[in-house]
């Protein structure tokens, strides 16, 4: 008999989740979303078998059920839960990017036949919904498992072999723990990301080409600033305690910044980038977990048709296969940069020399 997992909410995370259990022969997936056309998409696809007719019809099948929508909705469904006779044993988990008040309902869940494992993975995207969902999503990241009170190392060893086929690394974390840290490398950069942007929007009005020469260091720092407002919005106010003292330890920071450039403080001024340089210099690079990692080579490219096509074309000669490409900095007639991403070292050191043959100008980034 297949396990019988059923996900509720099939949109990055859930659709991704679900494209990494489809592989797995022992497993049977009920799929739910309220976006009708985005479950007939994730069965017509066989990414899962069977659509479920109601919550409820879905969970009295399920051995698993996981929970991938919005947090606030994530909520209301353990308290729907908690209305439910159940038949049989039900391990529950969900994705949400914040653990506290998932963790105080699910908590207070009575029946013995149910336990809940938070979780949590890692990884995710400013884009939205099944369209954007990836199965090589959480290869590398971070998984964090919170477990509720009434569960123990069996639910969370079950959840982890349930989702191995995922290459994500799982964690266990107290909720308190969870919500610090993600408060301080996703929530609370979120904020700063948009404020940069609304600062920038401000001052197009009187600069109408500001937008134009927004290169790679803005269109980098500000990427997140092009997700979902509403997920975001959730996010905040389920960290909402941590995001305002974190605001105000910002603005202290600022402050400190600002005295050194009014009085010109310039050693100041240079140790505090160099200490965040070597900071950030110092985090993880070889595996993908609270920063994406790959292995980038810059190529200066010229704009003239073609350009772009020539350096994928030679590398993909040699068949070297890039995981990421980006534009940056290009302007008509002028010198354009492209940022190459490999998984390996390798692989990039050995595109160097290719390009290097042919004349580019090759930067690496260590
Ligand atoms: N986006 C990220 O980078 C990221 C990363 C890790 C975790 N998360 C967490 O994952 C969860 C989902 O986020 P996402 O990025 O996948 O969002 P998403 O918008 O891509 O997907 C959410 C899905 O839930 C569905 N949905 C909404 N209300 C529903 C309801 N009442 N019943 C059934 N389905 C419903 C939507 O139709 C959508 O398909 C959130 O809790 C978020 O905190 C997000
Ligand atoms: O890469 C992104 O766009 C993300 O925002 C992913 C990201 C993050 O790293 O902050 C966002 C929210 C999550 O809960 C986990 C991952």
């Amino acid at each position: 008999m297949k396990q019988q997992v059923f996900i509720v909410g099939l949109g990055l995370i859930g659709g991704s989740l679900a494209m990494n259990l489809a592989k797995k022969q022992d497993v049977w997936l009920i799929g739910m979303d309220h976006d009708s056309d985005t479950q007939q998409m994730a069965k017509k696809q066989g990414v899962i078998q069977e659509i479920a007719e109601s919550f409820e019809q879905g969970v009295q099948q399920a051995d698993v059920l996981v929970l991938a929508t919005p947090i606030s909705i994530t909520i209301d469904y353990l308290n729907a839960l908690s209305e439910l006779v159940l038949k049989k044993k039900l391990i529950v988990t969900d994705v949400s990017s914040v653990k506290n008040n998932v963790l105080k309902t699910a908590d207070k869940l009575s029946d013995p036949l149910v336990s809940f494992v938070g979780g949590h993975p890692m990884a995710g995207s400013h884009k939205q919904g099944y369209t954007a969902a990836k199965p090589h999503l959480f290869e590398n990241a971070i998984y964090v498992l919170t477990p509720a009170q009434h569960a123990g190392e069996e639910e969370a060893n079950f959840l982890k072999e349930l989702f191995s086929e995922t290459g994500a690394r799982f964690l266990i974390f107290s909720t308190k723990e969870h919500d610090e840290m993600t408060a301080v490398i996703s929530h609370f950069p979120h904020i700063i990301a948009s404020s940069l942007v609304h600062q920038a929007r401000s001052w197009q009005e009187t600069h109408p080409y500001l937008e134009q020469l927004a290169a790679g260091g803005f269109k980098d720092i500000t990427r997140i600033a092009s997700s979902n407002p509403k997920l975001w919005q959730d996010i905040f106010f389920q960290n909402r305690t941590l995001m305002i003292s974190m605001l105000d330890d910002w603005i202290g920071e600022m402050r400190k910044v600002q005295s050194y450039l009014e009085e010109e403080q310039s050693e100041h001024t240079y140790d505090y980038l160099l200490k965040a340089k070597q900071y950030r210099d110092g985090l993880p690079v070889r595996e993908k977990g609270a920063i994406p990692a790959f292995h980038d080579l810059y190529v200066d490219i010229h704009d003239q048709p073609g350009a772009i096509h020539d350096v994928i074309g030679l590398l993909a000669k040699d068949s070297i296969s890039i995981k990421n490409i980006q534009i940056l900095e290009i302007r008509e007639g002028i010198t354009g940069v492209l940022r190459i991403s490999f998984s390996t070292s390798e692989e990039q050191l050995e595109s160097k020399h290719l390009l290097e043959d042919r004349q580019y100008e090759v930067m690496v980034e260590q």
